[in-house]
């Protein structure tokens, strides 16, 4: 059995049966633990969960679009990424320039009513096509703020300068791979306001011993079924382009997570994930001509011998 979806599944597991009942922002209600370690070891394999469909090109152009320090869905949308509209869509509908059907709460009643969300689904069509044709639109309704993207490409610093933490990390590996200085932080107390979304992975570090590059991430809040899966294997994917970069082999990903919970609507979904039986994991190949991260495309980027049990739809909490 691999490993990876053991750990993953073990942690399912433990929250059905030991987490607490808890409300939450979104209004949908988790169970949820709070602080938890996992550990997976890179070298036996990709970290891609077998026991449902993953996609893994939506992982790739999201990471690809963090590291561009972009922080507009449209590029997102223009490689058919749909993960972070919503959180565009609700900056739109809350300004006064939506002149549409009221959107109040879309998150919660889009799953509630059926004849409201047709309505919703016209709309968020709308700010789609919106996004990805008129400039002016994208970068008012595009834009989630100050997030991943900007933050860990040009944080911008008390002296007004602008800071590359990825950039300074490569050059750290490099000169420096003892260092304990690796790491890259994404929460920001000024910004909290500025962004759609506070950043839920808020900072990560690397460690360099024997030839082999390990990271381990830090997770405030965790939604295990949608979330965690892309979570962990952004990160293994970012292991990989940094460690390809610096000439290093890949080591561990840990992951750390403080609020780490499974919202009510993601029981049923999970505990037929839990019947499932673990399949090999797959393998990643980069594109060996390319050197530095920041010139990696979506198809420098191979997932080979990904054989996955079927997907297993969920709605996500907004
Ligand atoms: N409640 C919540 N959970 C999250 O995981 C999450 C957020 N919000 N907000 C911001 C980002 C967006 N992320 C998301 C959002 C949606 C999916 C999702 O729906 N995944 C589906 C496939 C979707 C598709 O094919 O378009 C899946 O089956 O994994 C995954 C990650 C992770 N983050
Ligand atoms: O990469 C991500 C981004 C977000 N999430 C989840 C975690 C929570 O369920 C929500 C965020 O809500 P908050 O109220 O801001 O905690 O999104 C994730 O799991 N992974």
């Amino acid at each position: 059995m691999n490993q990876a979806d053991k750990t993953y599944l073990d942690l399912c597991k433990y929250i059905l049966e030991n987490g607490t009942k808890k409300e939450d922002r979104t209004g949908t209600g988790t169970i949820s633990i709070f602080g938890h370690q996992m550990r997976f070891n890179l070298e036996e394999g990709f970290p891609l969960l077998t026991t449902k469909r993953v996609p893994f090109k939506l992982i790739v152009s999201e990471l690809l679009w963090f590291l561009k320090g972009d922080t507009n869905v449209r590029y997102l949308l223009e490689h058919n990424n749909h993960i972070w509209d919503e959180w565009g869509f609700q900056k739109w509908v809350e300004s006064d320039d939506y002149k549409g059907p009221d959107m109040t709460n879309f998150g919660l009643r889009s799953q509630q009513d059926e004849e409201f969300k047709k309505v919703y689904q016209d709309q968020l069509s709308i700010y789609q096509d919106k996004v990805l044709n008129d400039d002016e639109f994208a970068s008012r309704f595009g834009d989630l703020g100050n997030v991943y993207g900007k933050q860990w490409r040009s944080w911008e610093g008390a002296d007004g300068k602008t800071y590359d933490q990825i950039q300074y990390i490569i050059n750290e590996i490099k000169r420096n791979p003892d260092s304990r200085r690796l790491l890259c932080n994404a929460w920001s107390a000024s910004e909290l306001e500025n962004q759609q979304l506070p950043p839920c992975h808020y900072a990560f570090q690397f460690y360099v011993v024997d030839g082999k590059l390990s990271c381990m991430f830090n997770m405030r809040s965790n939604d295990v079924f949608l979330g965690l899966p892309f979570n962990i294997a952004s990160y293994a994917l970012l292991t990989h382009l940094i460690a390809h970069e610096c000439g290093l082999g890949v080591g561990e990903l840990i992951y750390t997570g403080a609020d780490v919970h499974i919202y009510s609507n993601h029981v049923e979904q999970i505990k037929t994930q839990l019947e499932r039986e673990p399949r090999e994991l797959p393998t990643i190949k980069l594109n060996a001509s390319k050197e530095s991260i920041f010139e990696f495309d979506i198809e420098d980027i191979e997932l080979v011998g990904y054989h996955p049990h079927g997907a297993i739809k969920a709605p996500v909490a907004v």
